[in-house]
């Protein structure tokens, strides 16, 4: 049976779009430098007490949720309170120029040309939507957020789950099979592909990526293009990468 053609492309970020190197060295150290001072003067906000709460009940028991929470860092564990506060903190690094949105160089090009082809784009990543859009709006390659018509966290559901992908689907009024996943993890590639989405896995060398005998499989954004049959990136006169 034919593929229907793409119409969307869903994107993870960590091991797709950007290096886990910038997530684990730069983005989780700065949370960690922060966290001790955050929690100090800002405890008791609705969300960051709330996050708390949630923390103490997923600790272990008797860890200080501080702990908790640097533990997790280190684990790179996708919970949910941690990512949310992660976003928070990370909110200052963005604006104040300290921090900017590691983007692989073929990854902005090519999301400017699959956008102004008509093509809709879209993120879900284990990162807060929040994280995410400070990411795009203060990459390295400038702001992007606007190219995206929408962002979507594990609030939807883990991203190791099919009925996560079928409910985006659903939300975005669209047949899974015009929706391409990209992901360099294979159990969240199984798990679009049973919803009924088309997948292909990014293996970036630099992330050292176990290809999945699964799946297709680009090494960058310029080989989903090829593969996918999206558009290849064009730089018009004056715009930059
Ligand atoms: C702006 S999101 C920062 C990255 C992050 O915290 C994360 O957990 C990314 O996970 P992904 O699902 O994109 O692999
Ligand atoms: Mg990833």
């Amino acid at each position: 049976m034919t593929a229907a053609p793409v119409s969307a492309v869903l994107t993870d970020i960590e091991g797709t779009t950007s290096a886990i190197a910038f997530v684990k060295e730069t983005l989780f150290p700065f949370a960690e430098r922060a966290l001790d001072a955050f929690l100090l003067a800002h405890g008791t906000d609705p969300e960051v007490a709330a996050c708390l709460e949630a923390t103490r009940q997923a600790a272990r028991p008797g860890e200080e949720p501080a702990a908790a929470l640097r533990r997790w860092m280190a684990e790179d564990a996708k919970i949910g309170p941690l990512k949310t506060l992660q976003g928070v903190i990370w909110r200052d690094g963005f604006l104040s120029g300290e921090v900017r949105g590691h983007l692989w160089p073929d990854v902005a090009p090519c999301l400017r040309a699959w956008s102004r082809a008509g093509i809709s784009l879209y993120v879900y990543s284990s990162g807060s939507v929040a994280a995410q859009k400070l990411l795009f709006g203060y990459s390295v390659a400038g702001d992007l957020a606007g190219l995206f018509s929408g962002f979507f966290d594990t609030a939807v559901g883990g991203k190791r789950e099919a009925a996560s992908y079928a409910a985006i689907a659903q939300g975005l009024h669209r047949p899974a099979g015009e929706i391409l996943f990209l992901s360099d993890v294979a159990e969240e590639l199984d798990a679009a592909a049973a919803a009924g989405m088309q997948v292909c896995q990014l293996v970036r060398p630099q992330d050292g990526t176990e290809p999945s005998p699964r799946h297709p499989q680009a090494a960058d954004f310029p080989g989903v293009a090829a593969r996918f049959g999206l558009p290849a990136a064009t730089r018009p006169a004056g715009e930059a990468a």
